[in-house]
């Protein structure tokens, strides 16, 4: 059967070979050639990266479809790389039921971008009163193994050690969005000289520190699973050090704009940088970077959130939190660490694939790109760059912080179990994906 051979790759590790994909696997890798009807891709001067997996991704369906569906945002995660996302539960319906998470589940198959994971949320309607139905969703066809009421902190200690209690006997894990809502009420921004001098709600960095010290003991006594979502100050990142150094069940995460961004950006009140959890300051980031590069943040994940024009283009005070980043991530982590030095694409490949496939128990990732794995791949120019604008975006939103920035890197070909849905830097379109999809390949 015809399949694909990409000639003369860059492996992570620096050797330069041949990928053939037939059947949806990794059939060749080393010195190979096309047979007949082989689509034949030319990588000279691209790194092949495995598939990315995006642990923390907003798709907004159902019920938010002005902002992103399914369809649009994994064609937004495969136009940057993405094989895998997850989905965040706060949809609406919530995801916190069996019936909602499977339909989720079965757009993402259907369309055949990516694959989708769904969240489950902790708490019914992420209310914080009752437990969802856990165990019901992880059984269900969706296979949920993260749970999160992302968007809301899981606030209640004895909620939270129930949580961590109960997913563990099906091997989840709980993503806590750390933010003790007492100390944020109302807030706006990083809490510093910054938030004062321009007049908005401060949001201190204990709200989010004393949230993961809290839950990384209720870990300890569960013997559960933990994993942070986008940690965003340098005391976090000490107190999940810590952690780690005890022997607790801790991952981390942190976004490319954490990586990135400052709360310098919030000066002119422009509401494509308002998000949550907020820009911090430049002591943070570097301390975030680090983190990445010494292991004690386990992955970078998008955080992409959606949001339409009018929650954005208004009053700081008004709009929505969150910044869309699947088309981005790639890029912005070339830019803040492996140009800088700190890491190197073997890493990036952790980081970015590997890692988040592993916390979210999402199989395919553990062998990339070895013969007999499923083909999950895409190619990078690292030697390209991009000046930003909401032209470079594919999903349905526009709401990027990163207009008029020139950041390294494109990806020029994606494929998600053998299927190509980016060749040449474009989307393949929907149809020929889903018809692919649907045959297996
Ligand atoms: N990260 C964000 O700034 N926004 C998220 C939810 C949230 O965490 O508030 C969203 O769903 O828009």
């Amino acid at each position: 059967m015809s399949g694909i051979l990409i000639r003369g790759a860059s492996l992570v590790g620096g050797d330069r070979a041949d990928i053939r994909i037939a059947d949806g696997s990794i059939v060749a890798v080393g010195s190979a050639s096309a047979e007949s009807g082989d689509h034949v891709i030319d990588a000279d001067g691209l790194v092949a990266l495995p598939g990315l997996v995006d642990l923390h991704t907003h798709l907004r369906e159902p019920g938010g479809e002005a902002s992103e569906t399914v369809l649009t945002g994994t064609r937004a995660a495969a136009a940057g790389g993405f094989t895998a996302v997850f989905a965040m539960a706060n949809t609406t319906p919530v995801a916190d039921t069996a019936g909602v998470v499977e339909q989720v589940e079965a757009l993402g198959r259907q369309h055949g971008y990516a694959t989708v994971r769904p969240i489950g949320a902790v708490t019914v309607g992420l209310a914080g009163q009752q437990l969802a139905e856990l165990g019901a969703m992880a059984s269900s066809r969706a296979q949920v193994r993260v749970f999160s009421d992302d968007g809301h902190c899981v606030a209640d200690p004895l909620m939270m050690r129930r949580a961590l209690e109960y997913v563990a006997a099906f091997d989840g894990v709980v993503a806590q969005h750390a933010q003790e809502p007492r100390l944020t009420e109302g807030a706006q921004m990083n809490e510093g000289p910054l938030s004062g001098e321009l007049g908005l709600t401060g949001w201190p960095a204990a709200a989010e520190e004393s949230i993961i010290a809290r839950d990384v003991l209720l870990a300890e006594h569960t013997h559960s699973r933990l994993h942070v979502c986008h940690v965003s100050t340098a005391g976090s990142v000490d107190v999940v050090r810590w952690a780690k150094a005890r022997g607790i069940q801790v991952t981390a995460e942190v976004t490319p704009h954490h990586l990135l961004l400052t709360d310098e950006t919030a000066r002119d009140y422009d509401a494509r940088f308002k998000v949550n959890p907020p820009l911090r300051r430049a002591e943070d980031v570097a301390a975030l970077r680090a983190a990445v590069a010494d292991g004690t943040i386990d992955i970078v994940a998008t955080d992409h959130a959606p949001h339409p024009d009018e929650s954005k283009e208004c009053a700081w005070s008004e709009a929505a939190f969150g910044m869309v980043g699947l088309e981005s991530a790639l890029s912005v982590v070339q830019h803040a660490l492996v140009d800088t030095g700190m890491l190197d694409w073997a890493s990036v490949a952790r980081v970015l694939s590997t890692t988040p496939a592993h916390i979210g128990r999402l199989a395919g990732y553990d062998r990339p790109l070895s013969v007999g794995a499923p083909a999950h791949l895409t190619l990078v120019d690292p030697a390209a760059s991009r000046t930003w604008s909401p032209g470079e975006l594919r999903g349905r939103s526009r709401n990027t912080p990163y207009t008029g920035l020139t950041l390294p890197g494109r990806v020029v070909a994606t494929v998600h179990g053998g299927v190509p849905t980016v060749l040449d830097g474009a989307l393949v379109d929907a149809e020929t994906v889903a018809a692919a999809a649907g045959t297996g390949r």
